[in-house]
Order: structure tokens, then C-alpha cells, then sequence
């Protein structure tokens, strides 16, 4: 039995049973269950704090983890990143009151606080910056204002957060995370469970940024709409009954379906309808 382990708080639990969700896994039905049995699918999902998954995975006592980069990172776990999954993304970054720093290399005898002690040392030295690091465990935004640290270093997404505390970023990102499926170091790549694990959280990723686009054209533009609409790997082309026109289908990024419609439009292709993937295995 595959045994994987999943946040059960926070910015990562909900997308990340959403998403096991849809790739056919069950998931548990209250938010206080810590572990349930998949039979059918023959996995066990640990409900764990985001924060304690790498730990976990690194042990070699759970096979898989969902968890955030930046939290893979800051844990110096002995894990490593085998998926993104794209969501909760976000960036890390200093951020102190306007006019006290303007990047890391003013940070020299200050205090910055956080809740990612890992990170933010290995920054600070890696900078050659002599600054002191105060562990937070979360709400980090107010602690300039009570005077606990001169700098932040924390998660930003919209900036909200900062901008209510009267707080600007400075510098250049630290990093960008989002959540991230993780192993063990080195663990065997080839493991059959691991790998249909892996292939069926990317056919939901494929589902959720593909549409499948179907559309006539005469034969004449046919190498244009093909060059519009490439597919994964090639199109299906299928004769007409009509001599002199073929049917076309390709997967298209649901970002872009509409302006290649259009495009199609005008080289002449009709009858061109979208429709969603609801799973894929590519
Ligand atoms: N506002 C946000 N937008 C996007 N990602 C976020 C946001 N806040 C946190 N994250 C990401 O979520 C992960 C942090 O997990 P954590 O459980 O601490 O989330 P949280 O939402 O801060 O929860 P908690 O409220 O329990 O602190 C990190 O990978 C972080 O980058
Ligand atoms: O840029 P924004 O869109 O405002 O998002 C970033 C904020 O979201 C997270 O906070 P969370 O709500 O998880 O609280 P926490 O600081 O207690 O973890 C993060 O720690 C930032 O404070
Ligand atoms: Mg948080």
C-alpha cells in the first residue's frame, strides 16, 4: 500500500484534497481524521501539519508527500521535489517599514523575523549579511510593528498581508514556491504505485489546463491550422465526406482556446467547438 501524506491545515490542505479528488482518491470526510485506507486504490493518506511532511517523507515511513517548496526547503529535509502541482503559489520575500533597508545587503546587524529560520539563515549567509533571526510561528507582519524585529521574511502572494501593515518588499524574491509532490532523496524513481500515483495527479493537471479542440478546414489551410492547433504530439486528421475538407482534433492551453478560434475562423476552419478533459492519462 502506498502511503502518502497530505496537509491537513492551512493555504495547501484544501487545493490538495481537491486534487486527490479528482484523480479518483478518496479523501476523508472530516476535517479532525488524521489517516484513511483507499482500498480500492490501495494508498493510506496521513493527514499531517504542512510543515512536518518533509520530516515524515525523509524518514522513509511515508513514500509520497504533498507539501509547499518553500516549506521542503526550510525543513533541510532529506526529500526532494518529484512534482509541481500549481497551486499555492507564492513568493518569499524581505519586507520592512519604507526607508529602513532597500535589499539584503543592508540587512547587516538587524533582526529579522519569520517563520522560515531555514530559509532566511541560508540567505542571509549566503549574502555574507551579519543579521540575527527570530523564529515567529506565523502573523509575522505585525512583529515590526511591536518591535520584536526591524525586517520580515516571509510568504507573499497578493501583498495584502504587507500592505496593511504599512510594509514594503524589498529586494529581489528569495524564492517561489507552490505545492510540490516530494520523495526521499534517492528513493527508486521506477516504483510501479509511485509512478501511476504521479501519472494520475498530471492527467488532473492536463485536465485543468487543456481543452480538446474539434474543427473542420479545407485541405488547402490545413498545414495552417495545424501549425494554430499542434496537440501534445500531433492532431488527428480525419477525412470528410465532402471531398476537400478534413476534421481536425487537437488539445489546446484553455488559456489560449479562444484567440486560436479566431484565428481559426479567419484561415477559414468552422464548426470549431472546445470541449473540457475531464481526466487524461498523456
Ligand atoms: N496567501 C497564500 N497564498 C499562496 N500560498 C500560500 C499563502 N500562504 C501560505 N501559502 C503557502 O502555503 C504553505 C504554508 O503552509 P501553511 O500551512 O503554513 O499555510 P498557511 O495558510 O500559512 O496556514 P496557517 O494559517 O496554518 O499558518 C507554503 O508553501 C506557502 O507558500
Ligand atoms: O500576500 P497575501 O495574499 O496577503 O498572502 C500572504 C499571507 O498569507 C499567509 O498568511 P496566513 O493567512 O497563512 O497567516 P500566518 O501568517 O499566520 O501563516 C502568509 O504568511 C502571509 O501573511
Ligand atoms: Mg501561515
Amino acid at each position: 500500500m502506498l502511503r502518502i501524506a497530505v496537509p491537513n491545515k492551512g493555504s495547501l490542505s484544501g487545493p490538495a484534497a481537491e486534487m486527490l479528488h479528482e484523480a479518483g482518491y478518496q479523501q476523508r470526510r472530516e476535517s479532525k481524521e488524521l489517516r484513511i485506507v483507499d482500498p480500492e486504490n490501495e494508498v493510506e493518506f496521513f493527514y499531517l501539519r504542512p510543515r512536518d511532511i518533509a520530516i515524515y517523507v525523509s524518514s522513509g515511513r511515508l513514500d509520497i508527500g504533498i507539501t509547499g517548496r518553500d516549506l521542503l526547503i526550510d525543513s533541510g529535509a532529506n526529500a526532494e521535489e518529484i512534482l509541481p502541482l500549481g497551486f499555492a503559489r507564492s513568493t518569499f520575500r524581505y519586507a520592512t517599514k519604507p526607508g529602513t533597508a532597500n535589499g539584503v545587503q543592508d540587512l547587516n546587524g538587524m533582526t529579522v523575523a519569520t517563520s522560515y529560520e531555514g530559509i532566511v539563515a541560508k540567505h542571509l549567509a549566503d549574502n555574507g549579511v551579519d543579521a540575527s533571526v527570530v523564529h515567529l510561528d506565523g502573523a509575522v507582519e505585525t512583529a515590526i510593528e511591536l518591535g520584536v524585529a526591524e525586517v520580515i521574511a516571509d510568504v507573499v502572494e497578493t501583498g495584502t498581508s504587507l500592505r496593511n501593515a504599512g510594509l514594503e518588499v524589498i529586494g529581489e524574491p528569495i524564492m517561489k514556491s507552490e505545492a510540490v509532490v516530494i520523495r526521499r532523496t534517492g528513493a527508486d524513481a521506477d516504483e510501479p504505485k509511485v509512478q501511476q500515483f504521479l501519472r494520475r495527479l498530471q492527467g488532473v493537471l492536463v485536465a485543468r489546463t487543456y481543452v480538446m479542440m474539434d474543427y473542420d478546414c479545407r485541405v488547402e489551410q490545413l498545414e495552417k491550422a495545424v501549425a494554430l492547433t499542434p496537440g501534445l504530439e500531433s492532431p488527428t486528421v480525419s477525412p470528410l465526406h465532402n471531398e476537400g475538407w478534413v476534421a481536425v482534433r487537437a488539445m489546446v492551453p484553455a488559456k489560449e482556446a479562444q484567440r486560436i478560434m479566431d484565428d481559426l475562423y479567419d484561415i477559414g476552419a468552422r464548426a470549431i467547438l472546445t470541449t473540457a478533459i475531464h481526466a487524461c492519462r498523456l
